[in-house]
């Protein structure tokens, strides 16, 4: 048995340092160039071929000779072209045609478009079909499903595991695949469905919520692989539905999350079943795997397994498809700023909004229009009907609590919102990665409130720099949406000029407008755009205005400041100052007033000696709470400094949720 790629009995952060892993990587970063390279030449190649097709059918007798040579000549270079890619195509290392692949799963593979395999395909397909045990990480949305999918499916029909699989009617499984969350089971399982079904393997998804009676009676005809979620894996073992004792292959998906959230003795309880260990490969697949996960894997892998990881050491740990950014918003703000952050970011395309709790997460679908909630309170049928409704289109606003983080793959998904900062750095790499998926391009923006939040975490720990702005402001907005309502006014059929061009002619003669300007009223209304609200630039409120106060010398804490405003500003006034923050280099403070105030705070300041006050045009660097609460700043470089202060310290060392029960009920 030659494994693939070398095996480390190392934890997963070190993993390619063979001469040939070493090549490997090098070659990574060349190979998710070429995939995205080869998914646009697909994508040319096949509007190519369907321009010279719709060219076919216009045959047109009135079409000149000289038309027709060089459509001829057209249609020959747009073959040579076609054959040049497949050339290319074979030379590709990763073409599915380079791996032991059968035929049925080769056609399958064509038929859903994929020709070659993903670098963590590519780099454990052999290690896993001659059988070794591995850990494989890489960043979301870069096909880590598929790098299980295929070589197992092979490996039970035409490699080590066909000899030994149990087959024919009430057979036992010879895969199980268990994953944090029930969408993600019906998701993979999917997978299985359609690629194991072309190989006469069948399967089943086994998850909490659900009736048992049909997955019982499924699990009673026999299935080759089962797919479930731990709870419900464990009720049927108990039952005597699950016999796992001629487990061929045994996979981890998203493993640090099914262990965080208590599902430990579950998992090791079901682990436990297999008749002999030796006889059965352990899979353990991630995007995040924090320290204690790798400690945890010793105990389910075999000490020679293989370890994949294109993540390791690369400082960038979420996924590089996805422009980061955050933007300063208080709680209330949020279901103001949010239909505008949708209307700059979505590309018209899918949105998925996470919020930290469930009762959030329903707030905030009932105030958004067009949005649907999706957490654990939801009733299972009613998820799965929501889900699907999301993935075909129906409703494009997704408003999800951390159940919707793991794995789900949903065609379009262009932008991600969080609500405020997640509690631990996994979070807000699996989040994000539900957009940029499979090398398309996406957006995650995370509001933050600057008093309270600690960005500087994340963009250490996951590596991100992010992008900072501000909420949309009137001119970004309409410049973002005024296509859109130009196309729509575009759209209405001239028919309708007729009979509304009565009241238009009275409206232009009736408003002191011209014509243009009521028609720029008219775009706005087409889009649902009525009524231009300032936003200010900390909190994101409407109709509140950012300003920044400087005193000629540091300012220690926001009482400091609150004290300074009082000396030239009247009491009631100041009692309307929201959001003061601390300036990053701790000499002076930002705060928002309402609209209707400012002109009371600016002429206060002159009566002040030695204080500048000043509507902000662009927000400055600001203290994070682990930094204000300690306060002292200025030339220490507070702004980057390490250390989490009260904040995260501690977490993933300790395996927060270990043996805590199921924990299932956070979501
Ligand atoms: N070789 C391939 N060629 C083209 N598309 C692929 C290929 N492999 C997988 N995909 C597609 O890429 C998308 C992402 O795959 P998948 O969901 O397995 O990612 P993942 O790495 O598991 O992400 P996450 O960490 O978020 O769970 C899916 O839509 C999948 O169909």
């Amino acid at each position: 048995m030659v494994p693939s790629i070398p095996i480390t009995d190392e934890a997963v952060a070190v993993s390619i340092d063979s001469p040939k892993q070493k090549s490997m990587k090098k070659k990574k970063e060349k190979l998710q160039n070429d995939v995205a390279s080869d998914q646009e030449t697909a994508k040319k190649s096949s509007k190519k071929r369907k321009k010279s097709s719709d060219d076919d059918e216009v045959k047109n007798e009135t079409i000149s000779e000289v038309k027709k040579e060089k459509k001829k000549k057209k249609a020959k270079v747009e073959d040579e072209d076609v054959e040049k890619e497949a050339v290319v195509k074979q030379d590709d290392p990763n073409a599915v045609s380079n791996f032991r692949i059968s035929e049925p799963l080769k056609l399958k593979l064509k038929e859903k478009g994929i020709e070659a395999l993903f670098p963590i395909q590519a780099m454990t397909f052999n290690t896993i079909l001659d059988g070794s045990d591995l850990v494989g990480r890489a960043r979301t949305g870069q096909g880590k499903t598929l790098a299980f999918v295929l070589p197992i499916l092979e490996s039970l029909t035409n490699g080590l595991a066909k000899l030994v699989r149990k087959t024919g009617y009430g057979r036992v499984p010879s895969v199980l695949v268990l994953l944090p969350t029930r969408e993600l089971a019906n998701q993979v399982y999917a997978d299985f469905e359609v690629y194991g079904g072309s190989l006469g393997l069948a399967a089943c998804a086994v998850y909490g919520g659900a009736p048992y009676g049909a997955q019982e009676a499924k699990l009673r005809r026999g299935v080759d692989i089962v797919i479930g979620t731990p709870g419900r894996i464990k009720d049927h073992i108990e039952r005597g539905n699950i016999d796992l004792s001629h487990l061929k292959f045994r996979v981890l998906d998203e493993a640090d999350e099914m262990l965080r959230m208590g599902f430990v003795d579950d998992v090791e309880l079901i682990l436990g079943k297999v008749q002999d260990v030796t006889k059965v490969q352990t899979l353990l697949f991630s995007a995040t795997l924090p320290s204690w996960v790798q400690q945890i894997s010793k105990k389910f892998l075999k000490a020679d397994k293989a370890t994949a990881d294109l993540v390791g050491n690369e400082k960038m740990k979420a996924s590089t498809n996805v422009r980061h950014i955050i933007l300063p918003c208080n709680s209330t703000a949020r279901a103001q700023v949010i239909p505008d952050i949708i209307r700059c970011y979505s590309s018209g395309g899918r949105t998925i909004i996470f919020a930290e709790k469930k009762e959030s997460a329903s707030e905030l679908a009932g105030l958004l229009p067009g949005a649907r909630a999706l957490h654990g309170d939801i009733q299972q049928s009613q998820r799965e009907i929501t889900l699907k409704g999301f993935r075909s289109g129906k409703f494009m606003t997704l408003v999800a609590t951390n159940v919707a983080a793991r794995g789900l793959d949903i065609n379009d998904v262009q932008l991600i919102i969080q609500c405020e900062p997640p509690r631990d750095v996994e979070a807000y790499i699996h989040r994000s990665g539900r957009t940029g998926r499979a090398g398309n391009t996406g957006v995650a923006v995370m509001l933050y409130d600057p008093r309270r939040s600690n960005i500087s975490k994340i963009e250490r720990e996951a590596g991100i720099k992010f992008e900072h702005v501000s909420a949309p402001q009137p001119d970004e907005i309409a410049k973002a949406i005024g296509g859109e309502a130009a196309e729509l006014i575009s759209d209405v059929s001239d028919s309708v000029i007729p009979s509304f061009k009565a009241a238009a002619e009275e409206l232009l003669n009736n408003s002191g407008l011209t014509a243009v300007e009521l028609l720029a009223k008219a775009l706005a209304k087409a889009v649902g755009y009525t009524e231009v609200k300032k936003r200010s630039l900390l909190t994101s409120m409407e109709n509140y205005v950012t300003l920044i106060l400087e005193g000629g010398k540091p300012m220690f804490t926001p009482s400091f400041a609150f004290g300074t405003l009082r000396r030239f500003i009247p009491e009631d006034k100041v009692d309307g100052v929201q959001g003061l923050a601390l300036t990053a280099d701790g000499q002076g403070a930002v705060f928002d007033v309402p609209v209707k105030d400012l002109d009371a705070f600016l002429a206060g300041q002159k009566n002040a000696v030695n204080v500048s006050l000043k509507v902000a045009t662009e927000l400055p660097s600001l203290q994070q709470r682990e930094e204000a609460s300690r306060g002292r700043f200025g030339d220490r470089g507070f702004a980057n400094r390490r250390g989490f202060g009260r904040f995260g310290r501690g977490r993933g060392g300790g395996g927060r949720g270990f043996g805590g029960g199921r924990g299932g009920g956070r979501w």
